[in-house]
C-alpha cells in the first residue's frame, strides 16, 4: 500500500511578540551553519555578545508592528496557502517550517504516523541560497532519514524562471501598476557574498566578474544571484514594464560582511535624493508577505525614500493566496502525482 503527501515548507517566524520567544526564534536561526556560515565558536561568541543581547528586543518591536490577531503573516499566509492547495489536490498537503513552529521534525513525525510512503518535498523558495531552500531541504531529509529512511521523497527544483511562476508573479503584481509610477524595484532578500561563492561548485565562476552571474551557466543551478536576476528578466519581458523604468536590490542585511547588492535601503534614498518621485517595490524572493517586506519595505523603506525626498512607495504584495500562485503549487503536485503512477 502506497500513499503520497505534499509538504510545503518555509522559513517560520517566533511564536509570539514577546521578547524571550524572539530570542528563542533567532537563536535557532542564527545558529544555523548555513545561515551564519563560519566556524561554530565563532558563531557562537557572535551570538552570545552581539546578536542575543539587542537584537530579540529590537526584532520584537517590529514583529509587532506587523502581528495579526491570527500570529504571524508568514504563518498565517503559508496556512491559507496549505488550506488552498490541499482543496485542489486529492493527497494530504502538510506545512512544515525551518524555525520555530510547525516544526519540521513534528510535521515529519505526523507524515509518518499518518503512514505515507511518498512524500513531494515543496520548498517556497523560488530560488537557490544554501540559508533558505538548502538549509529546509537538509532539515527535512535529516528528518526523514533518520525518522522513516524508507520513505520515497521528491523535491521542487527552485522554481525562479518557471514560467508558470513568472505567469503567477505577473498576474498578482501587474494589478498593482499605475501608469504614474516613476520605477519598480525588484527587491530581493539579501545573502553575503560568501555564500554566493560557496554555492559556486566550480569556486571559479561566481562574483568573479562584474557580469559573471547575469548569463545561464551550469553553476548557476545554485547561484542565488543569478537565480534573482533571471527572475527579473523574465518578469520584465513577461509584464512588458519597460526595462529602463527598473531597478533591482537587496535588502536585510546583517553583520558586517559584504552582502549582494545594491542594498535597498541605500538605494531607496539615493532614489529619493535624485528626484525619483513614485515608486513601486516588489519582492520576489518571498512568496508570503512577512516581516521583512511588510516591515522592512512598506513601512522602514517608505520612511527611508520620502525622508530622502521622494514622494510615494507601494510596496506590491507577494503572491499568498492569489489563485495563479495555488495553481502553480497545486499543479506542481498533481504533476508528480502523475509520475508516480506511471512509474508504480
Ligand atoms: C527569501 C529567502 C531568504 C533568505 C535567502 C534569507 C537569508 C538570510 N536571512 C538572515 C537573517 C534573518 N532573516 C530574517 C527574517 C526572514 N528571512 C526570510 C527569508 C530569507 N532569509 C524570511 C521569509 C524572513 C521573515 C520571517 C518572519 O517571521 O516574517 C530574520 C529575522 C527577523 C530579524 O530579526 O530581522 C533574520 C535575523 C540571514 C543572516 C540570511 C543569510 C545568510
Ligand atoms: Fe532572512
Ligand atoms: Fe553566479
Amino acid at each position: 500500500m502506497t500513499k503520497a503527501a505534499a509538504l510545503l515548507l518555509n522559513l517560520g517566524s517566533p511564536d509570539s511578540t514577546s521578547v524571550p520567544d524572539v530570542r528563542r526564534y533567532l537563536d535557532e536561526f542564527l545558529s544555523d551553519e548555513r545561515v551564519l556560515d563560519i566556524p561554530a565558536w565563532k558563531r557562537k561568541l557572535i551570538l552570545k555578545l552581539f546578536i542575543l543581547p539587542k537584537r530579540p528586543a529590537e526584532s520584537a518591536e517590529a514583529y509587532s508592528e506587523v502581528w495579526t490577531e491570527e500570529g504571524s503573516p508568514l504563518i498565517v499566509t503559508s496556512k491559507e496557502q496549505q488550506k488552498l492547495v490541499s482543496e485542489q489536490v486529492d493527497i494530504p498537503v502538510f506545512l512544515g517550517m525551518r524555525y520555530g513552529n510547525p516544526s519540521t521534525e513534528d510535521i515529519i513525525r505526523q507524515i509518518v504516523n499518518e503512514g505515507v510512503t511518498d512524500l513531494f518535498i515543496m520548498p517556497l523558495y523560488p530560488h537557490y541560497a544554501m540559508s533558505s531552500y538548502e538549509t529546509a531541504v537538509v532539515k527535512a531529509m535529516e528528518e526523514i532519514n533518520s525518522q522513516a529512511p524508507h520513505m520515497r521523497t521528491k523535491l521542487l527544483q527552485p522554481f525562479y524562471q518557471d514560467p508558470d511562476y513568472i505567469e503567477a508573479l505577473v498576474e498578482s503584481a501587474k494589478p498593482h501598476f499605475e501608469d504614474d509610477d516613476d520605477l519598480l524595484l525588484f527587491s530581493y532578500h539579501g545573502i553575503p557574498e560568501r555564500q554566493v561563492r560557496k554555492s559556486d561548485p566550480s569556486h571559479a565562476h561566481c562574483l568573479v566578474r562584474e557580469d559573471c552571474c547575469e548569463n545561464a551557466h551550469p553553476c548557476h543551478a545554485t547561484c542565488y544571484k543569478h537565480q534573482c536576476l533571471a527572475t527579473t528578466k523574465a518578469f520584465i519581458e513577461a509584464s512588458g514594464v519597460p526595462q529602463e523604468k527598473t531597478a533591482i536590490s537587496f535588502q536585510s542585511r546583517l553583520l558586517r560582511d559584504p552582502w549582494l547588492g545594491p542594498y535597498t535601503d541605500f538605494e531607496l534614498k539615493r532614489f529619493g535624493q535624485e528626484g525619483v518621485k513614485k515608486i513601486k517595490v516588489m519582492c520576489p524572493a518571498f512568496v508570503s508577505d512577512c516581516l521583512e517586506t511588510i516591515e522592512e519595505i512598506g513601512m522602514r523603506g517608505v520612511e527611508e525614500f520620502t525622508e530622502a525626498g521622494g514622494e510615494s512607495l507601494s510596496l506590491i504584495p507577494c503572491m499568498n493566496d492569489h489563485p495563479s500562485w495555488i495553481k502553480f503549487l497545486s499543479t506542481r503536485i498533481q504533476q508528480w502525482q502523475q509520475t508516480l503512477a506511471s512509474t508504480s
